[in-house]
């Protein structure tokens, strides 16, 4: 749906974007991931057309990105904009408008958004008169009221409690479902591996990574394995550091080159194998380790 080609960004002297692409599938919900500072939101600015690249492409569904498709695109800034001053009610019908919607068709939309996320009574409530997790969930209903097919959310669980950021989660996927592509910049990894089908990963301006969170998480394996072994019949190498819990002893193993079979039936050989299982690293492990790794280089 969104394809990124080769783009290039600086800031009077600094680099904010090299050589980036990236290819957004339809109908998935993308994670933009990086530290502070990589480059991500100058990305998500250049497609929301809010800066230009110094050069490369955006397409959207095979097309140049134009000014048209700007309403095709919802955006949750990590700055939130709202009008302080003004009413929920007359904000939400402020910007639908301003995404196309007819004014008959936003009243019906909000009405319905206010209703679904809970908060229909305080829609003659001024901005500044909500808390920070009620202005955000006025924010959001004020990103997809338009029904955008590409919705990209920055940190859009920030500054809401787990109970409502459990709402947007389930908000987002309702989305997807029903055929939203979604981009989410985010630095809970936690939301990453729950919510996200692909990532890409973005380090001091360039693209360090990027596939599904099969793919990555796959090559990130270490080949090691969390084994518990119960009634041992012979003594476990002291080696391995076995440790005695919940009458088993449990310790972890690398394959060192033997298939997972092969280590299986060592194994068997000691005593009773309750836990054989490999270890997957954590999106959050990949994260700090990629990070790592491509700052040393
Ligand atoms: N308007 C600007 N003028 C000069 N430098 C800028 C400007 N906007 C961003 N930068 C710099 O470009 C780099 C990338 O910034 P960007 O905001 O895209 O990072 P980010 O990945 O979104 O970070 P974060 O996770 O902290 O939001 C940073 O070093 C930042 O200081």
């Amino acid at each position: 749906m969104l394809q990124i080609t080769q783009i290039n960004k600086s800031y009077e002297n600094h680099r904010a974007l090299t050589d980036v692409d990236l290819e957004v599938p339809k109908g998935v919900i993308f994670g933009l991931l990086g530290p502070n500072g990589a480059g991500k939101t100058t990305l998500i600015r250049i497609i929301n057309q809010i800066i230009e690249q110094d050069s490369g492409s955006v397409e959207l569904d095979g097309k140049m990105l134009s000014p048209d498709d700007i309403r095709k695109i919802g955006y949750l800034p990590e700055e939130r904009g709202l009008y302080k001053k003004m009413k929920v009610w007359d904000q939400l019908i402020y910007f639908s408008r301003l995404k196309g919607l007819s004014d008959s068709e936003a009243k019906i939309q909000i009405k319905a958004w206010l209703e679904k996320l809970e908060i229909a009574s305080w829609r003659e409530k001024k901005i500044e008169d909500l808390s920070k997790g009620m202005a955000q969930k006025v924010q959001f209903i004020a990103t997809i009221v338009h029904k955008p097919s590409l919705l990209i959310l920055d940190e859009p669980f920030s500054g809401f409690d787990p109970v409502n950021a459990e709402i947007i989660k389930n908000e987002i996927l309702e989305l997807k479902e029903k055929g939203t592509t979604v981009i989410l910049s985010t630095h809970r990894m936690e939301s990453v591996e729950l919510l996200c089908d692909q990532v890409a990963m973005i380090n001091k301006s360039r693209k360090i990574l990027d596939g599904t969170i099969r793919e990555v998480k796959r090559s990130f394996r270490p080949e090691v394995f969390q084994v518990a072994i119960a009634n041992p019949a012979l003594d476990l190498p002291q080696e391995w550091i076995p440790k005695f819990s919940d009458e088993a002893w449990e310790f972890t193993l690398p394959l060192s080159g033997k298939t997972p079979n092969q280590l299986l039936s060592e194994l068997m050989e000691y005593g009773e194998v309750v836990m054989f299982r490999e270890q997957i690293p954590s999106m959050e492990e990949i994260f700090i380790h990629q990070v790592k790794a491509s700052s040393n280089e």
